[in-house]
């Protein structure tokens, strides 16, 4: 089994505009809500590529009903432990004339680490050593920087495989607990090494991360993705396609990745899906996951390079 786990669930609202003035009234020309976050958007791509999931993490007592609601039309089975407050709001602008994409991420509730333990706890009860644990996104108010790394301590004594994708000192101090596999952006890479945006640049900033042994993906948006690991470095350039929204383009990369390391595909095969799960997802408006369908169109038209 695939479980994810969001600890800052999110309803993506996006809003369609021409072009965002700023300091002025703007006038949105479309807008649609997904239920989003990092861990969640990796549950539906699962989904929808048909492989079963179990999404965990926390959510908003006050708004709890919208996002069971939403999780339920994805199929997603799911056991969250529910928390004071709403599960945040995240702003997603979409800039027509520009086809700029502006993201406005809240803080979200609040939760401590009772509430974590009370996860960790749960987590350990429907886990053994076949499942993968996806562990994704910024961490709630309320809890440390290590929390990440203390999940990945207390899961690996059970041999559970672990996908880490955050940034930061979350992403830092998880790395210390040697997650199997991490999917930064370059932004994201950019919070925790010193790098460049050439391949060698990169390269030479994550051998520290690669000789952990953690195969790392680092994503350049429309400029592909690059996977390194002890043994092996690919490159993907990106697929040209209509952009729609690039939000949860990394999450649908994740999504692939913990189906491959699930199956035990070899890693070029999961790094091909997760090109073509990406690129359909950017198709797609807001954070809706893109259909199998789309994703296999996409697959035949990947170009990997061995590097
Ligand atoms: N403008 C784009 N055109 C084509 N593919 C894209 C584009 N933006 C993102 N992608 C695809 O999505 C992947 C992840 O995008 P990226 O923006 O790096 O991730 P994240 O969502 O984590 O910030 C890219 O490696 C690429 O395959
Ligand atoms: O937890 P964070 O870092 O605030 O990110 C949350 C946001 O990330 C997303 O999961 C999208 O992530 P990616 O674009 O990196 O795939 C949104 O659905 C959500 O609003």
């Amino acid at each position: 089994m695939i479980y994810t786990v969001t600890l800052n669930p999110a309803i993506d609202k996006t809003i369609v505009l021409d072009s965002l003035n700023l300091g002025h009234v703007n006038r949105s020309l479309f807008s649609r809500d997904d239920i989003g976050g990092k861990g969640i958007n990796v549950a539906k791509v699962i989904k929808k590529l048909g492989h079963n999931v179990v999404a965990m993490g926390f959510i908003g007592r006050e708004n709890s009903n919208y996002v069971y609601k939403k999780l339920y039309e994805y199929g997603i089975c799911c056991d969250f432990i529910e928390v004071d407050g709403e599960t945040r709001t995240n702003i997603k602008i979409v800039e027509e004339r520009e086809g700029r994409f502006t993201d406005i991420n809240q803080l979200g509730f609040e939760t401590d680490n009772f509430d974590l333990e009370n996860l960790i706890k749960r987590i350990k009860s429907r886990v053994n050593s076949n499942d993968v644990v996806v562990l994704s996104g910024s961490l709630p108010k309320g809890l440390n920087v290590d929390t990440y790394k203390i999940m990945i301590e207390k899961l690996k004594e059970i041999g559970v495989k672990i996908i880490l994708d955050a940034e930061g000192e979350a992403l830092r101090k998880g790395i210390e607990a040697g997650p199997l596999l991490i999917k930064p952006n370059l932004n994201e890479l950019k919070t925790i090494v010193n790098c460049g945006e050439s391949l060698e640049d990169i390269k030479k900033a994550v051998s520290v991360i690669v000789d952990k042994g953690i195969t790392t993906v680092v994503s350049m948006g429309e400029k592909g993705a690059i996977l390194f690991n002890k043994d092996e470095c690919f490159y993907s350039k990106p697929i040209k396609v209509d952009v729609k929204s690039t939000v949860g383009a990394g999450d649908s990369m994740v999504a692939a990745f913990a189906i491959g390391i699930h199956d035990n595909l070899p890693f070029e095969e999961s790094f091909r899906l997760s090109i073509a799960a990406s690129t359909a997802k950017v198709t797609k408006e807001g954070s809706q996951a893109p259909d199998r369908n789309e994703i296999l169109k996409y697959l035949e038209l990947v170009e990997i390079q061995r590097r």
